[in-house]
């Protein structure tokens, strides 16, 4: 048996002899829980996607879930998975799937480990965008399909610890600070050139990084004002690393180019404190080259933005915050050997893909809620939802088949949301199982004290875990549980690994894309058509407000004179933004009723009106 903290856990060999004497379930247990259903990769009926969103009514006659607590004991002892290098248990023992279901599901998944062995030899596994998906390659680069990415990934691995060494070493230095170093990191990107980054700050920096790290995720003025206000002063001293893997992502461009007014402002030369990382040739490269940014880091065509946590996007980042990025290497790479065997009940991103399918219906009718009771693993959650939705969330499936798939993620951290939501996960609508996330140790230094006899603080985080975890299940909530020992870079790297690859499992199961996001551009575009269309309004109004008088304009007369009559409503809402912002004057009522508003503009653009 191995130990850890005192609690024992089955070693894999005493587990196969526990599996050997005691059936997973006995048949008059089987009998009280759901029996097999075809459900995986079918696409997805009308009939068949409102028959799962209900509780199976098998699940309600019987009381849904085995309750008796020796034979749950048995069934955890039995399915336990322990990874003893990574110091990770998962427990799979309360959700209900059957060995019926277990057995059914099988052949499907070593079809899935097939299709992964293919996709990490290089296959084309992103058909739509005719790319590899490399992300496997970049925590064992002798994976990589050929000699040539093989140095890609190691060069630009040397490359990150040498410029994160040299800019904590002060090797590297801002032009102009009086601190004499770079003391604040500033990241901008947004989705996956930003949730890993953001999550991996919160779990593992250091109460005092050699840098400290902030973020422009988003092209929300205030909020980009704001983090500039925070450095203040600092802004001499802080390396601007601008990550956009294609480059030429609106939010993160409008940051760029917000901080190099701000650098303008204050006298600096943004050039000397710039960082890329992206896309040899993009849009961002190109710039970052011919202004001549301080460096420059890869993003591979082969990785996903998702995925990009152990690239150049993640290891940078972390790397000058002090955090132990090969370590985090190592914790993937020991994460993803696992994940190759496949022998179902010893491969951990299998068996999640395995409780998923059962939990959701295989079709995503329950939602996954993701629940660290760790304070640092609070952004788990937010990066899970991108890397699980945007992979699975999918409209068409690998044969063309309209299955709108998916799996809905979300949490915060425990035992904060026992007094948020928790009650209405207990007694409320039944649509989700939980993954409870346990971190062992209470305090990373180990010493601890008793705050009432016989209790520490820790204590009491570790008892609100398994009562949340127990009282879900004794009304037929089901759970998962990832125990870690410590929040430490390897077992993040070995989470995000794990995830990664259930991912991948489950994609092939459902038979979609897990790496391309269409419905992305659809939002993208329709952001487009929205600009274009203010733009014609100003100048219909700057036409009308060069005039002699002004003209003020109801918004018929603007929908009209842009040869637009069915866009009013967003012709409305555009002018209402613009008043509110005083670049539009309203001259006749009030936006609270739009039929009564006249507008025009304050300043007529003679120039624009004739340009
Ligand atoms: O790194 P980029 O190209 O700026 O993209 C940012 C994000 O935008 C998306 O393309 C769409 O949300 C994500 O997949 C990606 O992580």
């Amino acid at each position: 048996m191995a130990s850890i903290s005192g609690i024992c856990y089955p070693s894999p060999a005493h587990r196969l002899r526990l599996r050997r004497s005691l059936p997973i379930l006995p048949p008059s247990c089987i009998r009280h829980l759901r029996p097999p259903r075809s459900i995986v990769g079918l696409p997805r009926s009308s009939s068949s996607a409102a028959s799962s969103s209900a509780v199976p009514a098998e699940k309600i006659k019987n009381g849904a879930v085995e309750k008796d607590p020796i034979k749950l004991w048995h069934r955890y002892v039995d399915w336990l998975y322990q990874n003893k290098e990574l110091g990770l248990f998962l427990d799979v023992s309360r959700i209900g799937f059957t060995e019926e279901f277990f057995d059914q599901m099988e052949p499907k998944l070593q079809k899935a480990f097939r299709a992964m062995q293919d996709l990490e030899k290089g296959a084309i596994a992103n058909p739509d965008e005719g790319r590899m998906v490399g992300h496997y390659w970049l925590r064992n680069p002798k994976l990589a399909p050929n000699s040539f990415l093989r140095l890609q990934i190691e060069n630009t691995l040397d490359a990150i610890c040498k410029f994160a060494d040299d800019v904590i070493s002060a090797k590297i230095k801002p032009p102009s600070s009086s601190a004499g170093r770079f003391t604040q990191v500033l990241s901008v990107g947004i989705g996956g050139s930003a949730l890993g980054p953001q999550f991996v700050s919160e779990a593992l920096a250091p109460d005092n990084p050699p840098l400290k790290i902030r973020f422009i995720d988003n092209t929300d003025p205030a909020g980009i004002d704001h983090q500039i206000a925070q450095l203040g002063p600092e802004l001499a001293s802080t390396l601007v690393i601008v990550i956009s893997k294609s480059g030429g992502t609106p939010e993160t461009r409008n940051g760029l180019l917000e901080i190099q007014k701000a650098f303008r402002e204050a006298g600096l030369d943004f050039s000397k404190q710039g960082v890329a990382i992206t896309q040899e040739n993009s849009l961002l490269d190109n710039t970052a080259r011919i202004e001549g940014w301080l460096a420059r880091f890869p993003m591979f065509d082969w990785v996903g933005g998702r995925t990009s946590e152990m690239s150049a996007v993640g290891l940078l980042p972390a790397a000058l915050q002090g955090i132990d990025i090969k370590e985090m290497l190592v914790g993937a790479s020991l994460m993803d050997e696992a994940n190759r065997t496949t022998v179902v009940k010893d491969n951990p991103a299998a068996l999640l893909a395995l409780c998923w399918s059962w939990a959701s219906g295989g079709i995503g009718s329950k939602d996954m809620v993701v629940l660290p009771y760790k304070d640092s693993l609070l952004l788990f959650s937010r990066y899970l939802q991108q890397l699980v939705m945007e992979s699975l969330g999918k409209e068409f499936d690998l044969d063309g088949n309209r299955v709108n798939q998916g799996l809905t993620v979300y949490g915060n951290k425990g035992s904060t949301d026992q007094h948020a939501y928790i009650q209405q996960l207990r007694e409320g609508v039944h649509n989700f199982f939980v993954t409870f996330i346990e971190v062992l140790h209470d305090r990373p230094s180990g010493h601890d004290w008793e705050l009432e006899p016989g209790v520490t603080c820790g204590d009491y985080l570790f008892g609100m875990l398994q009562g949340t975890r127990s009282a879900l299940y004794a009304n037929d909530r089901e759970s998962i549980t990832v125990t870690v020992q410590q929040v430490t870079p390897r077992s993040v790297g070995a989470l995000i690994a794990l995830y990664e690859r259930a991912v991948g499992i489950y994609a092939c199961l459902i038979n979609i894309n897990a790496y391309h996001q269409p419905g992305v551009e659809a939002g993208k575009k329709a952001a487009g058509e929205v600009l274009a269309l203010q733009k014609r309004i100003l100048a219909v109004l700057n036409e009308a407000s060069c005039k002699e008088p002004i003209e003020p304009l109801s918004l018929e007369e603007i929908a009209e004179r842009c040869h637009v009559p069915e866009q009013i409503e967003m012709i409305y809402k555009i002018v209402a933004h613009l008043a509110a912002n005083n670049r539009a004057l309203i001259a006749e009522g009030s936006c609270g009723s739009p039929r009564s508003i006249k507008v025009f503009l304050g300043e007529c653009n003679v120039d624009e009106l004739y340009a």
